[in-house]
């Protein structure tokens, strides 16, 4: 029994994943990650970091963040508590979709994971309070290497429900889509 399905998407590289949960009367298992399950799904990143946060509110909206090459960041991105909306958006220089983005629902409930490639920028809203997010990166956290593009900035779909998101105060600062310039060439 295939272990992972993974689900291409409308942008090169970045995938829904899902892996298998063998349910019984007691619940479920499943592995979340699994270096040659993923290796053999064509995924060869090396993670290196795991991250966790926890947003209190719906509708906090956390993004839209990259890391510059050479420090650049792949990342695999799922929920563990509540549910949220996850945003991937092309940010590679000469890219067919530059600026296009891809959203999908991401929660504890589904199990789906997002693969957001080296090169796209990436962020989230949540949908429900207490929602906790999980996800690996392939490089360390390097805060001089950070860019933060504003999430109203682009034509992006974001599930507010008419409601004014919750920011930290870098991302309500930060630069707008066309004001800031792509680090990341087509390759990326
Ligand atoms: C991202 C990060 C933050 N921090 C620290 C810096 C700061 O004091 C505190 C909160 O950081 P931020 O406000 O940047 O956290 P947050 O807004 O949650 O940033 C995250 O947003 C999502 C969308 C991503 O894709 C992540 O890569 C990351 O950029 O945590 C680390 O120590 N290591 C890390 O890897």
């Amino acid at each position: 029994m295939a272990n992972l399905s993974v689900e291409t998407t409308k942008l090169d590289g970045v995938r829904l994943i899902q892996p298998h949960r063998f349910g019984d009367s007691r619940g479920f298992f499943s592995e979340v990650f699994n270096l040659a399950t993923f290796h053999g799904a064509g995924f060869d990143d090396v993670f290196v970091q795991d991250n966790q946060s926890l947003s209190a509110h719906a509708g906090t909206l956390r993004g839209l963040h990259f890391q510059a090459p050479p420090r650049d960041q792949s990342k695999l991105v799922r929920c563990g508590r509540g549910s949220l909306w996850d945003v991937v958006v092309d940010f590679r220089l000469g890219s067919e979709t530059f600026g296009q983005w891809f959203g999908a629902e991401l929660s504890a409930a589904n199990g789906k994971q997002m693969y957001v490639p080296s090169g796209f920028l990436h962020g989230f809203v949540t949908l429900e309070p207490q929602t906790e997010v999980l996800y690996k990166c392939s490089d360390y956290y390097v805060p001089d290497m950070e860019g933060t593009v504003a999430w109203d900035s682009l034509d992006i779909d974001w599930p507010l429900g008419g409601r004014t998101p919750i920011l930290s105060d870098k991302d309500a600062a930060a630069p707008s889509f066309e004001d800031v310039a792509s680090p990341f060439g087509a390759l990326s």
